[in-house]
C-alpha cells in the first residue's frame, strides 16, 4: 500500500497557547486537521464563555490565509464555576466542552479543581445540557508515585464521579495506562478517551534510557511497554470510544531543556504521520480513519469533515526545530528523525 485516503481528521485535544506562540503553531494543526478541541489552560485560564469567544477570534485571526480550520472551544472548570456559566456555554454554540484539571496536576493547572465535590451542581448542569467533561485524569497527591497517578485517579475520582452523574459525557483525556484503556472499554457509551501519538509510539525508555530526553517528558508521563501495548490495542480495536487527541503542547526549547523542564510534547507538525506509524506497527492502517476522523465527531455529536486527505508512503525527516516566540525555537517530537508516511499537501 503506497497511499491511504481518509476523511480529514480532527484533533480532540490540542494546546495552541496565545499571542506569538499561537501564531507560531496554529498553522501546523490547520494544515492537517479540520477542527480541534482547544485546551483552555492559558494564563489566566479561559473560564468564561466570553473569554472563549474572544480566544476563538484570536485563533481565527492567527490562521494562515484561506484556512478552513475550525477551533472548538472549551472552558476551564474551577471550584467556583457557576452552573449558569454552563448554560451560557451551551447556548453560545461555540463552547463544546468543559475541562477538569485537578489543581496542580499539570501545566497551568494552579486554578484547577481542588475537590470535585465543589463542582457538583456545575457538573450536574453539564450532564443536563449534554456537554462533555474532559478530564486530565491524574491524582495530585504527593504520596502517589507519578507512574501510578492515572490508575489511582480511576478509583478515587473517576468511578465516584460517574456513580454520582451516570449520564455525564466524559472524555478521559490522553490515557496512558492499561487500567484506563480497560476502564473506558468496559464503561457505558457516554465514556470515551483520547490517545496521543506519543503514548502509542513510545514507552518510558525513550525518555530515560541512555540519557534524559526532555522533549519526551509530558503529562501523564510515558509508561511501561505493557501500557503502550494496551493503548495500541484500544486505538486499533475499532471501538468508537477511542479517538485522536494529540495533546500537542508547545513549550519553548529553553523551557524544556532546563533543570526543571516543562511537561508537553510538540507533535502538531507531524500529527497524522505519527499516528500512521503507530497504526502501521499494529498492521491496522485500515482502522486509522475511524480513530482519526469518525469516532470523535460521533461522540461530540458533530458531522464528520466533508473533505479528504491522502497519506503517501514517502520517507521524510522532521525538522530539527521550528521558530517559536522571539529568540526561541520549538523542538518537535522526533526532531530530525524519519517517518514513513507523509500527508500530501
Ligand atoms: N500534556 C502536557 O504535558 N502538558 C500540557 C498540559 C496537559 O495536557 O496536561 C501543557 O499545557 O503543556
Ligand atoms: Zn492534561
Ligand atoms: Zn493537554
Amino acid at each position: 500500500m503506497d497511499a491511504i485516503t481518509l476523511t480529514r481528521p480532527d484533533d480532540w485535544h490540542l494546546h495552541l497557547r496565545d499571542d506569538e506562540a499561537l501564531s507560531a503553531v496554529v498553522g501546523h494543526t490547520a494544515a492537517q486537521m479540520g477542527r480541534a478541541i482547544i485546551m483552555p489552560n492559558l494564563t489566566p485560564p479561559i473560564t468564561t464563555t466570553a473569554q472563549a469567544i474572544a480566544y476563538r477570534q484570536r485563533i481565527l485571526a492567527a490562521l494562515p490565509e484561506g484556512s478552513a480550520f475550525e477551533p472548538l472551544m472549551t472552558l476551564y472548570l474551577t471550584d467556583t464555576t457557576p452552573p449558569e456559566e454552563i448554560e451560557r456555554a451551551a447556548e453560545s454554540g461555540i463552547v463544546k466542552a468543559v475541562k477538569l484539571y485537578p489543581a496542580g496536576a499539570t501545566t497551568n493547572s494552579a486554578s484547577g479543581v481542588t475537590d470535585i465535590a465543589h463542582c457538583d451542581d456545575t457538573i450536574a448542569m453539564l450532564a443536563s445540557v449534554g456537554m462533555p467533561l474532559l478530564v486530565h485524569g491524574e491524582v495530585t497527591d504527593h504520596e502517589i508515585d507519578i507512574f501510578d497517578r492515572e490508575a489511582v485517579f480511576i478509583e478515587r475520582v473517576m468511578k465516584p464521579l460517574l456513580a454520582k452523574h451516570p449520564k455525564l459525557k466524559v472524555v478521559f483525556e490522553h490515557i496512558t495506562t492499561q487500567q484506563a484503556a480497560e476502564f473506558v472499554a468496559a464503561a457505558p457509551d457516554n465514556i470515551a478517551a483520547t490517545i496521543t501519538a506519543h503514548h502509542l509510539l513510545f514507552n518510558r525508555n525513550k525518555m530515560l534510557a541512555g540519557g534524559i530526553r526532555p522533549h519526551y517528558y509530558c503529562l501523564p508521563i510515558l509508561k511501561r511497554e505493557q501500557h503502550r501495548q494496551a493503548l495500541l490495542k484500544a486505538a486499533t480495536s475499532g471501538s468508537p470510544k477511542f479517538f485522536l487527541g494529540t495533546d500537542s503542547a508547545p513549550h519553548a526549547q529553553g523551557d524544556k531543556e532546563s533543570s526543571c523542564g516543562c511537561a508537553g510534547a510538540y507533535t502538531a507538525p507531524a500529527a497524522i504521520e505519527l499516528y500512521a506509524a503507530a497504526f502501521e506497527e499494529m498492521d491496522a492502517l485500515d482502522k486509522l480513519e475511524a480513530f482519526a476522523s469518525l469516532n470523535g465527531p460521533r461522540f461530540y455529536g458533530l458531522p464528520v469533515n466533508a473533505d479528504i486527505v491522502t497519506l503517501e508512503r514517502r520517507s521524510w525527516n522532521l525538522p530539527a526545530h521550528y521558530p517559536y516566540t522571539a529568540g526561541q525555537h520549538i523542538i518537535p517530537l522526533m526532531a530530525g528523525e524519519s517517518l514513513a508516511w507523509k500527508l500530501k499537501a
